[in-house]
């Protein structure tokens, strides 16, 4: 499903992940976790083409249609003007085109998102009246529409209570066994020990990857944290391969 082949992203030249080298399967449930600044959402972004690599190349194996991408909650604006109907309607718009006006039967869909997250009755609300989870909730039900392969999730678990994050995991594992392939950054590595089969370890560069009883162990934590330490944030992209650094 993607390939990282020497793959480095950053910003102005400066990389914040590097020399990446790793296949990632379809289907897998995959955590993404390690310290803070480790370039997981810079990874994300990559993936999403949002950022070009400065270095190597990411092949992804799905039409960028079939992408779903879940920023952090924190990069959302709550106060655009649009109520959850619009919102989650966003999810259709490989169907509507940008001006396309929602049918009777898109609507239907749309209460069926909802109900399927837990937020029947709330079509109507403007987004800046909901709370934290139900935004969420809200967020996952445009992605229910969106009906795509491979879904990207920038900590979506934040800040939200134990019963959203519990029914909204339940919403993973359901795309999971339909053979999604489901990236997710974490912070919470009880929550990944649970419910992700998978787990990558960021810290810069990859620290490990695999089934995450392998991956999530204080020795892997160890490495990670030593190797963002050591990490120098100025330095200029360096033309050498992982190859050529072991
Ligand atoms: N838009 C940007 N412009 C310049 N530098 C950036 C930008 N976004 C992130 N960075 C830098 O890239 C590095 C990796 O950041 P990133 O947000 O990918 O880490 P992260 O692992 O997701 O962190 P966290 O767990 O704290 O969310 C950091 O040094 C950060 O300051």
């Amino acid at each position: 499903m993607l390939r990282f082949d020497n793959l480095t992203l950053g910003y102005d030249r400066h990389p914040a992940v590097h020399h990446l080298n790793l296949d990632i399967p379809a289907g897998q449930l995959l955590a993404i976790v390690g310290p803070n600044g480790a370039g997981k959402s810079t990874l994300l972004k990559g993936i999403m083409g949002k950022l070009k690599p400065l270095q190597g190349q990411l092949q992804l194996n799905v039409a960028r249609e079939q992408i779903a991408y879940l920023p952090q909650q924190s990069r959302i604006d709550r106060q655009f003007p649009i109520s959850v109907t619009e919102l989650v309607g966003m999810g259709l718009w490989r169907e509507l085109g940008s001006f396309g006006r929602l049918t009777k039967g898109h609507r239907h869909r749309i209460e069926h998102a909802l109900e399927a997250v837990g937020m029947q009755g709330f079509a109507a609300r403007p987004i800046a009246s909901l709370s934290g989870g139900q935004l969420q909730r809200t967020l996952f039900a445009r992605l229910y529409l969106q009906n795509a392969q491979l879904i990207l999730l920038d900590e979506p678990f934040n800040a939200i209570d134990s019963r959203t994050c519990q029914d909204l995991l339940q919403l993973l594992q359901h795309w999971h066994q339909q053979g999604r392939t489901i990236l997710a950054v974490l912070h919470d590595n009880e929550q990944v020990r649970h419910h992700f089969p998978h787990s990558l370890l960021l810290a810069r560069q990859l620290v490990a990857y695999g089934q995450t009883a392998d991956v999530i162990t204080p020795e892997n934590w160890q490495r990670a944290r030593h190797q963002i330490e050591s990490f120098d944030e100025h330095a200029p992209v360096c033309h050498q391969s992982e190859k050529d650094i072991a």
